[in-house]
């Protein structure tokens, strides 16, 4: 692959969502979308009808107005790869905080004598982010949480007919008093406490809504729904969390497992449904496949209202946030990451290098250089086209007509159908097929020249470097 640096291209401005004829005037009436068939709206005000105005739905979204709860240092410790030591815990803490999440979530200071003390020193580096510690719902592990410092304890129990036969063997009944109990004892500590059920979509809505119901009354700060094994659809985290939200009237966070990929839309649509905060880890890393990934959901919520995003995280801190984190727990960064990835700004095929060097808007809806990073034209294969050459030979300053990039751009399909050319072979070519125009030797066309010239350009630079060569 050729990549071509485009920090210097000229950045347009972005087009937000609702523009390009989504929520803009061009949909309206055109296509015979409004049943109009393209001919003149009703005059009368009462006949007109805007589907794409804001719906009373609308109005419950927290999509620009939500919290992440990061939980790199709880959820990411059960990754099966993890193991963090005190100082690496703490780089970790310091490089969320640096991104500027809102809640950084620590392990069970009940889990090890380590754990407890690595939570005490976390809460001790006086962060921006509040700390929070996730205990099980029993007084024994609250009694150890409210002492470390942390500013909230996360409660969990399963409620689903799973977990409360196989796991920790308790009814409802049980587990009502037992929360109730909790919550009012980390709240006698003056710190914040949230309530969560496990497994909660496997589990009862009448049994969830009533608990939630009821520890809402004793002034929980937060419930939370737990996707525990990962089974939810968009759809279902919608209602589900729709359906809360008319229910209580305290926070609602989300928790969503990544085992058939949706953790991300399915956090998207909890925020639409009115959830407030969401969980998260740095490359999603968790128990088996793990959660929403941290710079997914950002880059998800970005494109949704990129100024919002912009203006509450470090966005350019991301990257060397995750390069952390996955060297820690020794995987590399996803090709496909959303805004990390290796490709995640590289752009390939003809078609699309043209439009990208015209307007990058075109075919990106992340601009790289929010997240400090920088855009590519991949040109040596294939699928290349003459704009895409262009650019480059204006980069290199050769002095070529569009006729003869487009003769050069066709020499480089046909090399880049026997092999990828990189972008040293790709320039050799330009600055060959340069010479050979400047010196009057080449013409339009003349393939025979060209390979004699490239041909000459090979053995002279073999007897320029013969050392390197034997
Ligand atoms: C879905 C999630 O990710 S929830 C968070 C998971 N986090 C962790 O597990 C933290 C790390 N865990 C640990 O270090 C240990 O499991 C500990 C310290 C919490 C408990 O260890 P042990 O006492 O040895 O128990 P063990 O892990 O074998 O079993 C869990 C115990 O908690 C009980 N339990 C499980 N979930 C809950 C809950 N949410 N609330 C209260 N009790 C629970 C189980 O019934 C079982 O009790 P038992 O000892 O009477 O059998
Ligand atoms: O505490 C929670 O809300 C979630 C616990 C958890 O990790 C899970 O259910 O997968
Ligand atoms: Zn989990």
């Amino acid at each position: 692959m050729v990549p071509i640096d485009l920090s210097s291209a000229p950045v347009h401005p972005h087009v937000p969502n609702g523009v390009n004829g989504v929520n803009g005037k061009k949909l309206n009436g055109v296509n015979g979308v409004n049943g109009t068939n393209g001919h003149a709206t009703p005059k009368s005000p009462a006949k007109q009808f805007n589907p794409y105005a804001p719906r009373y739905a609308d109005f419950l979204s927290n999509v620009s107005n939500f919290n992440i709860i990061e939980s790199t240092l709880r959820e990411g410790e059960q990754f099966a790869n993890a193991f963090f030591d005190t100082e690496t815990k703490i780089k970790i803490a310091k490089a969320l905080d640096a991104f500027g999440v809102e809640y950084i979530e620590l392990t069970s200071p009940a889990a090890s004598e380590q754990s407890r003390a690595d939570c005490e020193a976390i809460c001790k580096l006086g962060l921006r982010a509040k700390i929070l510690t996730h205990i099980r719902c029993h007084m024994d592990d609250a009694r150890i949480a409210v002492e470390t410092g942390v500013d909230g304890v996360d409660v969990v129990i399963g409620t689903s007919s799973f977990l409360r036969e196989f796991s920790h063997g308790k009814d409802m009944a049980y587990i009502t008093r037992t929360a109730i109990e909790v919550i009012e004892f980390v709240k006698s500590k003056g710190i914040e406490v949230r309530f969560s059920s496990e497994d909660s979509f496997r589990s009862d809505l009448v049994d969830l809504l009533s608990i939630y119901q009821t520890v809402d009354k004793i002034g929980v700060n937060r419930v939370g729904i737990a996707d525990t094994v990962g089974c939810a659809n968009p759809r279902q985290v919608y209602d589900l969390v729709r359906t809360l939200r008319g229910v209580v009237s305290c926070d609602i966070e989300i928790h969503l497992h990544n085992d058939t990929g949706c953790a991300i839309a399915n956090a998207f649509c909890a925020l639409e449904a009115g959830a407030t905060h969401i969980d998260t880890s740095v490359l999603g890393i968790g128990e088996r496949v793990g959660i929403t990934p941290l710079g997914g959901l950002v880059a998800c919520l970005y494109a949704a209202n990129p100024e919002y995003v912009k203006a509450k995280y470090n966005l350019p801190a991301l990257r060397e946030l995750e390069n952390l984190v996955a060297e820690a727990v020794e995987v590399s960064v996803p090709f496909c990451n959303p805004i990390t990835g290796y490709c995640a700004f590289t752009h390939k095929a003809g078609i699309h290098a043209k439009a990208i060097l015209n307007n990058p808007s075109t075919y990106e809806i992340l601009k790289p250089e929010d997240f400090g990073l920088t855009r590519y034209v991949s040109i040596g294969h294939r699928l290349t086209g003459w704009n895409a050459v262009k650019s480059r030979v204006e980069q290199l300053q050769l002095n070529l007509t569009d006729d003869q990039i487009k003769d050069v751009t066709a020499k480089i399909k046909e090399l880049a159908d026997v092999r990828t050319q990189s972008m040293e072979d790709v320039d050799t070519l330009l600055r060959v097929y340069h010479s050979g125009v400047e010196s009057g030797e080449l013409e339009l066309g003349q393939r025979h020249v060209l390979d004699r010239l490239l041909e000459k350009h090979r053995s002279q630079s073999q007897e320029r470097m013969p050392a390197a060569a034997a």
